[in-house]
């Protein structure tokens, strides 16, 4: 599979924190692969590298076929980067914005522009800085959608916008995304959002990849299972490989087999609880699925 955005090993810090920890992840051609993670986990810190705004102390960062940090404007015209908070002429109005942003990319497309700025009902003489942040976020992603990148890098991209506006931007990148040549990499906390919009997930945290991986696989292979005990449970009992997050309130135990798998699942049961029969086992969401992996990892940190 191609990869239009591939870290290799990238390790990257602030001072004396470190941000990226030997960080590898891909992120295939005509996927949308979310970055998610705590805060902190440094999901903006690996973006940033991407676009070389930052340095890696280590590694490399593979764009589009180039190195990083050898990346030429001809490289970059093919890029498309929105992030929460990024600087925008605010002086401008709208029109004078993507004005000025038209004869810098050779590729841009007039006609898709006009359909952009009546998707997203885009006053062209009102000044970027007398627009809400939503309605910024929506002229800084038209900014960037008109020359119709290869590589779209959203930072937080949902953050002001309202639902109506957040379906329709969804729609509009799956639709973009149905291109083999076209990739997006989003960071979001929105969890429900990115559960709708992605079919590849990279998990952060900590400034370390936890997870890489398709998400229809990750979701198939995580179950959260529901265990009735006859009597109250006074603390979790040592559980298999695999089984994390576990909790207990009164006679119900639950955790999250990470590694699912129906034989051997059903082994590990009858051996560590032969008193019970079968448990329910139920698919996890998105969220659930991230929970459940920072949590066990905070666990591991904590003891
Ligand atoms: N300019 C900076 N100077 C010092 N430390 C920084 C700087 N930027 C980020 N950090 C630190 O690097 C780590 C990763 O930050 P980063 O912004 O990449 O995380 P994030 O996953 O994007 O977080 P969030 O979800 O909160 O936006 C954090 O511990 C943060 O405090």
């Amino acid at each position: 599979m191609n990869t239009l955005l591939e870290f290799h090993e990238v390790s990257c810090r602030y001072s004396r924190a470190w941000a990226l920890d030997n960080a590898s992840f891909r992120v295939p051609s005509g996927s949308i692969t979310a970055l998610l993670g705590p805060n902190g986990a440094g999901k903006s810190t690996a973006l940033k590298i991407a676009l070389n705004l930052i340095r890696p102390y280590s590694g490399h960062v593979t764009v589009l076929g180039t190195d990083s940090r050898n990346m030429n404007p001809k490289t970059l015209q093919r890029i498309g980067y929105v992030a929460d908070g990024m600087d925008l002429p605010l002086w401008m109005t709208i029109d004078q914005f993507l004005g000025w942003c038209r004869p810098l990319y050779p590729q841009w497309d007039t006609e898709f522009e006009r359909t952009l700025r009546k998707q997203f009902e885009l006053p062209g003489d009102r000044k970027l800085k007398h627009l809400s942040r939503g309605q910024r976020m929506k002229a800084a992603l038209a900014s960037v959608l008109a020359y119709r990148p290869e590589l779209l890098i959203l930072d937080e991209p949902f953050s002001g916008l309202d639902p109506l506006v957040r379906d329709e931007f969804i729609s509009g990148l799956l639709e973009l995304s149905e291109s083999e040549k076209f990739a997006v990499v989003v960071s979001s906390h929105d969890i429900e959002e990115v559960d709708r919009l992605a079919d590849h997930i990279v998990l952060l945290n900590d400034g370390k990849v936890v997870l890489d991986e398709n998400a229809e696989e990750l979701l198939a292979r995580h179950r959260l299972v529901e265990i009735m005990f006859p009597h109250y449970i006074e603390s979790i009992p040592p559980l298999a490989p695999g089984w994390i997050s576990a909790k207990s309130s009164g006679r119900l135990l639950r955790f999250v087999d990470s590694d699912h798998e129906i034989t051997r699942f059903s082994e590990n049961v009858r051996k560590i609880f032969p008193e019970i029969p079968q448990p329910d086992i139920h698919p996890l969401t998105l969220r659930e699925l991230f929970v459940a992996q920072v949590s066990a990892r905070k666990v591991g940190s904590d003891a």
